[in-house]
């Protein structure tokens, strides 16, 4: 049966109802469920949260991080006194991948499976060889958790500015001795450049060129605007909750959902949202007590609040502008449409419950971009449902739909590998025992034995190549350094298994919640175990080798 025609695009559907119906959906607009969400079940009193930076605004890595890039070397040089070769760097912003650990002792940048066994490693735009890889990570005397403060995360896409530009200096530092100031470890080395790079976030340099010209460095989403109202027009509260000052979220804002910029910029896009929190700190908003202060947006001034609800100070008997700092005490009320809300900054996720009326965790969405800044804590402490936008997605599962075929190859092929290298093994350990047993003494069979064996085992190293050969072919499809994201070898990445474990939903772009219902009731996957995956029962074949237990028992 064909599908149902679409129906004829009126006003009473969303502009883009045609696109439902470009059915089955576009494997890159799909959302994926880790964990069963039924946004039917928590209409009333519900809310959902976006995060700001590389969530709702996705930079353009070609000039946002390119520009971060620069900025920071500039830093180094004039601010931390690196020599000026830096200046001949080049940035390839296609170099690092999210999920990348930095080991700030040793100057390594390493990409680890699950277990965290670290399986690819670089020192500078080395690779260490396997032999080194093992020696340092999987045979050393204690286990490691690669965590702070000697390893550094790369968890959002601002760091991969500085990854590389970190494997930069320590290969010109190994392949110049003596032109860094003297005495810098490799620690320090990640330290200065953290702190150049923070520097160019805090001190203005960054964001001022992004409000010059924000289409340069932000892509536009045409559809961000209508998800927003429908989103709210089917009933649910919507906050933003950004680690951004209100000046630059201001700027982003008004560029995102109105395309306004510079003198243009009003306050419309604020009508969206019930409630926005700038400045919020994540992630100790969810987790420490913090002030939380009223922003007057035409001014950007701080005011104090108990909470959300305004604290007047002595003397100052009229408010600095109307509808600031609204007498609504605590809970925001009904939101009306067309309203401007209110915008504060700082504070602490309790009072964000009562500003928006929630009286449990479970009555939250909130959308981001960061595993930890976003993601991890707001599920494990709050039990906020969470949902993480991963735009490297996208290219993932393009290349992924085009190598179907090479993911049922290998997994043929380790099969196959697995299936010889066992039989080898129980065929050594049989020959061993009935050696051992004296069943083979005098045997004409046993050379035909070896020769089985010296088989099955060419044969193994033949699919072994082979498989080896194809999953390294496969991965540099995805990613010519370090493979794909989400895997590593054949298991899930680090940063799969992170994804996994905390975001109940993970999707490429925000907006790929338009083509879904507000209603929709997401739900997880099934779980596999090891054991699933075998065929059907089979019943072994017989051993044609002596058996030493049996003869033993014989004779005893
Ligand atoms: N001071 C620093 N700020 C940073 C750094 N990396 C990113 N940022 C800023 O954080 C917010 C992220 O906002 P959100 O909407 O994702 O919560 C944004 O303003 C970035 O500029 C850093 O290393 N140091
Ligand atoms: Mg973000």
């Amino acid at each position: 049966m064909l599908p149902p025609p679409p129906p004829p695009v009126s006003e009473d559907y969303p502009a883009w109802w045609d696109e439902v119906w470009a059915s089955p959906l576009d494997v890159r607009r799909r959302i994926f469920c880790n964990r069963s969400l039924n946004m039917a079940h928590i209409k009333a009193g519900f809310a959902i949260g976006f995060d700001m930076d590389y969530t709702l605004s996705q930079y353009r890595p070609e000039t946002f991080e390119v520009l971060a890039y620069n900025l920071t070397i500039n830093k180094l040089i004039h601010n931390f006194d690196y020599p000026k070769e830096l200046l001949d760097f080049e940035f390839d912003f296609r170099y690092m991948m999210r999920g990348l650990i930095i080991d700030k002792k040793r100057g390594n940048i390493l990409k680890m499976d699950r277990h965290k066994y670290v399986k690819v490693a670089f020192h500078g735009f080395r690779k260490l060889t396997r032999e080194e890889r093992l020696n340092t990570y999987a045979h050393a005397r204690e286990r490691t958790e690669f965590d702070e403060p000697d390893y550094a995360l790369i968890d959002t896409l601002f760091s991969l500015a500085e990854a590389h530009l970190f494997m930069q200096i320590i290969e010109l530092m190994e392949s110049k001795p003596g032109i860094m100031p003297p005495n810098k470890t490799f620690a320090d080395i990640y330290r200065d450049v953290r702190a150049a790079v923070d520097l160019c976030h805090r001190d203005g340099s960054l964001k001022r060129s992004v409000a010059e010209n924000p289409a340069k460095y932000i892509h536009e989403d045409p559809r961000l605007p209508k998800l927003l109202e429908e989103l709210r027009a089917s009933g649910r509260k919507l906050f933003l909750a950004t680690n951004s000052l209100w000046d630059y979220t201001h700027v982003v804002m008004n560029f995102l959902l109105a395309g306004r910029t510079g003198a243009d910029k009003n306050f419309e896009w604020l009508e969206y949202f019930d409630v926005v929190i700038t400045g919020c700190g994540k992630p100790e908003f969810f987790i420490k007590k913090k002030a939380l202060f009223e922003v007057h947006t035409e001014t950007g001034m701080l005011c104090n609040t108990d909470g959300g609800t305004p604290m007047v100070p002595i003397g100052e008997e009229d408010l600095p502008a109307p509808g600031f700092m609204s007498s609504a005490p605590g809970g925001l009320g009904e939101h009306e449409a067309g309203a401007q809300c209110r915008v504060f900054q700082g504070g602490f996720y309790q009072d964000l419950h009562k500003m928006l009326d929630i009286s449990s965790g479970g009555e939250v969405l909130y959308v981001g971009d960061h595993i930890y800044g976003d993601i991890l804590r707001s599920k494990k402490t709050l039990g906020w449902r969470t949902m993480l936008v991963v735009p490297e997605l996208e290219t993932e599962l393009e290349i992924q739909a085009a190598s179907v075929g090479v993911g049922c190859e290998l997994k043929t092929l380790r099969q196959q590998r697995d299936g010889l290298e066992d039989q080898i093994q129980r065929l050594e350990a049989t020959i061993a025992r009935s050696r051992a047993a004296g069943l083979l003494d005098g045997d004409p069979d046993e050379e035909d034995l070896e020769e089985v064996v010296a088989n099955l085992r060419e044969q193994r190293d033949k699919v072994r190549e082979r498989h080896s050969a194809l999953l390294q072919e496969h991965h540099e499809r995805f990613h010519k350094v370090w493979g794909q994201l989400l895997k590593t070898g054949y298991q899930n990445s680090r940063f799969a298994h992170q994804v996994e474990r905390f975001a109940c939903l993970y999707t490429s772009h925000v907006s790929n919640l338009c083509f879904y219902s507000p209603d929709k009731s997401y739900r997880g996957r099934m779980d596999h175990m090891a054991h699933e995956e075998e065929p059907a029962f089979v019943e072994p074949p017989a051993c044609p080798l002596p058996n030493p237990r049996r003869s033993q028992t014989a004779d005893s």
